[in-house]
């Protein structure tokens, strides 16, 4: 069981994160963490990583300390800014506290086969400074893993995909966590792949935890008191539910946004 300590923090006298803390959570668990922008959740797992990097006791796996070496971070927006191949950084992440001259046994074949499993062998010979976004957040997620973390935390690790590639790595993610039942712990601002790849979600309001649960927590009033958007769930035949949002839905906010556009139109009339 992961248990996380309440985190605050100010910057500048602001409150960006009030107490902010999660339950347990229990092996093989997926949470994500679901918000507005500027809610606190990049905060909430930087301050996490920071603290942790600081061997303060601020998260335990039952009752060890969690240390920076049980942690596989993936941070917002990734990019690496170095003149070395993915191969050669995927080498030397894994051989970080390495204290032979010598590289650890096989760490050749480990970052080959991690790259295999995110299906990103035509990677390994690039430039790490000359990957494009989607890539880099690729590789990033092959260097959180690379040293078998207990935890995974993973700040936004689709916003720079593609289509094709949020469900692959979502999908990805989800079997490692389950096969190796570690702890995953991440934020996404699709609530659809949060739905289909998380067990539980946490909803963080003004950097305090607002509501925390199975999915079923996901319903068109929570969404409007935390985003101020109307919705609707839909079940499909399999029992799987999605959560629609479109420009019916959320009326209110279609008609501010689009005003000018509304007027010029001549669309006053439309029945929204
Ligand atoms: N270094 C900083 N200096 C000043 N304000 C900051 C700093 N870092 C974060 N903030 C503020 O803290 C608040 C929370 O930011 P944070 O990045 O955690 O939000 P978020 O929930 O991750 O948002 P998003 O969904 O847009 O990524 C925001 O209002 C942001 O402007």
């Amino acid at each position: 069981m992961l248990s996380i300590s309440s985190i605050s923090k100010k910057i500048r006298k602001t409150n960006i994160l009030n107490n902010f803390t999660l339950p347990p959570i229990y092996e093989g668990e997926i949470v994500t963490i679901l918000g507005k922008n500027g809610a606190g959740k990049s905060t909430f797992l930087k301050e996490l990583i920071d603290l942790i990097g600081k061997k303060k006791p601020v998260a335990k796996i039952n009752s060890s300390v969690v240390s920076y070496d049980d942690v596989g971070y993936l941070p917002q927006n990734y990019s690496i800014p170095l003149s070395v191949t993915v191969l050669d950084l995927l080498i030397t992440t894994l051989n970080l506290h390495n204290k032979s001259l010598l590289t650890k046994k096989n760490s050749l074949e480990h970052s080959i086969k991690i790259l295999k499993q995110i299906d990103i062998t035509h990677l390994a010979n690039k430039y790490c400074n000359q990957l494009s976004g989607g890539e880099s957040q690729l590789v990033g997620l092959a260097l959180a893993l690379i040293n078998n973390p207990k935890i995974i935390i993973l700040d936004e690790p689709t916003s720079a995909l593609d289509l094709n590639n949020q469900l692959l790595l979502m999908h990805f993610v989800h079997d490692y966590i389950k096969k190796h039942n570690i702890y995953g712990l991440m934020v996404v601002h699709d609530i659809n792949l949060a739905i289909q790849f998380s067990d539980k979600v946490a909803i963080i309001k003004n950097g305090e935890l607002y509501d925390y649960g199975n999915l079923n927590i996901i319903d068109p009033a929570l969404i409007k008191n935390v985003f101020d958007v109307n919705s609707k769930i839909i079940v499909t035949e399999k029992n799987l539910f999605y959560l629609l949002i479109n420009k019916i839905y959320m009326k209110n906010q279609y008609l501010n946004f689009k005003s000018h556009e509304r007027r010029n139109r001549k669309i006053k009339n439309e029945n929204y």
